[in-house]
């Protein structure tokens, strides 16, 4: 791939966009502020000097007290301009960053979505995308601070006495081998903490998401295998992190203060031959030991940058998925045609076997079989959910695959049997994006059937579905997001077991939803409730992976073995009626 080794910090300036002009200004500011830093040494080492020759006077004592003043005030400042930019530069591009990995999600195959949990998603979005904040807010100009600013003392120190100078830098030497050892130590563990954080994450969803079995079941919490055991791993791998990094962090830091050790010894060496004065003594046996403390945050800055290319590399690969692009426009006509298609989800077994099914423009086709037999994964294919894994799908002649992957989902509606509502308000939750007036939604739901339900709710169309979100029953739910495809008015409409969630009392009006969506459109309907299968044109049946028969409701009760007895045994079941003598129920 193209951009396989693309460095992470240019990949992050990429990313960033316009906001990068925040990010230079703010680190020349952090440079000029680093470089601030010589100031006070110099005025103090020209105090020094002064005393030692005899010539401070009041004025001298003033002229360095301002340079050191004004050093040190310039230092500051310029570094909190620094953070000011920074940040500013920094949540912009967050923002840019997650905007861009939503957007592409969104044109991700539904599939490689899948292969992915929902805590690994999560971590990406929140922990990782955060982490891009750390790194161009705090460490990019702290680390051009914290850097600057030793680089120029040491210049100057050069400039005094060369060989001391060059003595100064052995603990740092030091202090950055150990720092390396730390650092590619970190990069490979810090993988396996991401990933147990991303286990921790699905487990935490999971479990929320599985409370009321934990209830219902009396499961408690210790039960919860997996959930315990995300605990104890990210607990095992923190540990480890924690033992190995503690005691080169340690080494790391008292090496970097060892300093005097050197210099104390070989300036006065030198001081007592007479090759330096005693202001150069001084000047490096307290500046030259003491100023190479200034890059201890870099230690920090470190284990910080291995968190920080990891959620570069995480992010950039979420980047790097294909997604659909291009592709011309939706055609006019909308029949439907599978020829010969074949789908597997693992490369391995294929759920769908050679099926083909032509069905035309306005056409209204029923598509029923035995669980697992392939229906809902059929149906997806024509939605680009996944690409097929042989033969084609074509609309209106066209093979789906050349048609904008936007348009298409703009142009099919789908119902799923679970319904899904996000946790705005009813209206936002029909509405979907869509710009309908109120009015426009209203008759929507008219149409589904709800609008009476929504009046009634003390806010009506305002309430929202988070609050309301468990009083909606799984029928005022279906016809919510029935209202929903109505307003959408999409030419092409699957709707996947879509009347599972009524019941006798609601059963009617559930259908006469239905009826008033699928108006004037291509419509596949998956069910197994028999009786909306003979309102449609024809019927096909998935058996076995495959489309085992397909005609009208005459034709394949005929020609289908499945569908002969399904609708003996749906009509069976109608002419039951249950009566309770002495508490047992008897069949009439
Ligand atoms: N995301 C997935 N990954 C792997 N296998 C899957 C996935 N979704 C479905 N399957 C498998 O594909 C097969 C067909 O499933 P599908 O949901 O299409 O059947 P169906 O006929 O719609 O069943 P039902 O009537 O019970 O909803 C099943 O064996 C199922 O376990």
């Amino acid at each position: 791939m193209k951009n396989n080794k693309q460095n992470p910090i240019s990949l992050l300036m990429k990313w960033s966009g316009k906001n990068k002009v925040y990010l230079f200004a703010a680190v020349l500011s952090s440079f000029l502020s680093g470089l601030c830093t010589i100031i006070p040494y110099y005025g103090i080492y020209r105090l020094i000097e002064a005393v030692y020759m005899n010539t401070c006077t009041a004025e001298t004592l003033v002229h360095y007290g301002v340079i050191i003043t004004v050093g040190i005030a310039g230092r500051f400042m310029l570094f909190g301009i620094s953070g000011i930019l920074s940040h500013r530069g920094a949540y912009n591009a967050l923002f840019r960053v997650r905007c861009m990995v939503s957007e592409h999600m969104a044109k991700m195959p539904l599939g490689v979505l899948n292969e992915r949990n929902t805590g690994e998603i999560k971590t990406i979005l929140n922990e990782n995308i955060e982490k891009l904040e750390l790194f161009l807010a705090h460490n990019l100009p702290e680390f051009i601070f914290y850097i600057t600013g030793p680089i120029a003392i040491f210049i100057y120190l050069c400039t005094i006495n060369l060989p001391l100078a060059l003595m100064s830098l052995v603990p740092m030497v030091l202090a950055f081998v150990i720092m390396g050892v730390m650092f590619s130590n970190a990069s490979s563990l810090m993988d396996k903490g991401n990933k147990a954080i991303a286990s921790l994450n699905a487990a935490v969803i999971e479990y929320i998401g599985g409370m009321k079995l934990v209830k219902a079941y009396n499961m408690g919490s210790s039960s919860f295998k997996k959930y315990s055991k995300a605990v104890s791993d990210e607990h095992e791998v923190w540990t480890i992190m924690s033992k190995k990094m503690g005691p080169p962090y340690a080494s790391f830091v008292v090496i970097l203060e060892c300093g005097i050790l050197f210099m104390v010894p070989m300036g006065g060496f030198w001081f007592l031959k007479g090759s330096i004065s005693a202001s150069v003594f001084i000047l490096f046996a307290f500046v030259g030991s003491l100023y190479l403390t200034e890059i201890r945050p870099l230690q920090e800055l470190g284990s910080s940058f291995a968190q920080v290319l990891n959620a570069v590399h995480q992010v950039d690969k979420i980047l790097k998925e294909p997604i659909f692009s291009g592709g011309s426009s939706f055609p006019k006509k909308h029949n439907i045609e599978i020829r010969n298609v074949s789908f597997s989800y693992d490369g391995e077994t294929d759920v769908l076997q050679n099926c083909s099914i032509e069905i035309a423009d306005g056409e209204s086709l029923a598509v029923v079989g035995p669980s697992g037999a392939g229906k809902t994964s059929l149906v997806q294919l024509i939605a680009r959910f996944y690409d097929v894994t042989k033969g084609d799908i074509f609309i209106g002649g066209k093979n789906i695959k050349d048609i904008d992957y936007e348009e298409l989902l703009q142009k099919i509606s789908i119902v799923f049997q679970k319904s899904f509502l996000t946790r705005g308000s009813v209206l936002e939750n029909i509405r979907m994006g869509e710009k309908a007036s109120i009015e426009e939604v209203r008759e929507a739901a008219r149409k589904a059937q709800i609008d009476d339900f929504i009046m009634s709710l003390p806010i009506g169309y305002d309430t929202l579905v988070g609050s309301y979100g468990s009083r909606f029953s799984g029928g005022e739910k279906q016809r919510i997001a029935i209202a929903r495809a109505i307003l959408k008015n999409a030419p092409i409409l699957i709707l996947d077991e879509a009347t599972s969630a009524a019941d006798p009392e609601n059963q009617a009006e559930i259908d006469m939803a239905i009826k008033n969506l699928c108006k004037g459109k291509t419509v596949i309907i998956i069910a197994h409730r028999l009786s909306i299968v003979k309102d449609c044109h024809r019927v096909a049946i998935v058996d076995n992976h495959t489309v085992s028969s397909i005609g009208t409701h005459d034709e394949v009760l005929k020609n289908s073995e499945y569908y002969s007895k399904a609708w003996k045994d749906y009509n069976a079941a109608r002419n039951i009626s249950y009566t309770m003598k002495g508490g047992k129920a008897h069949a009439n």
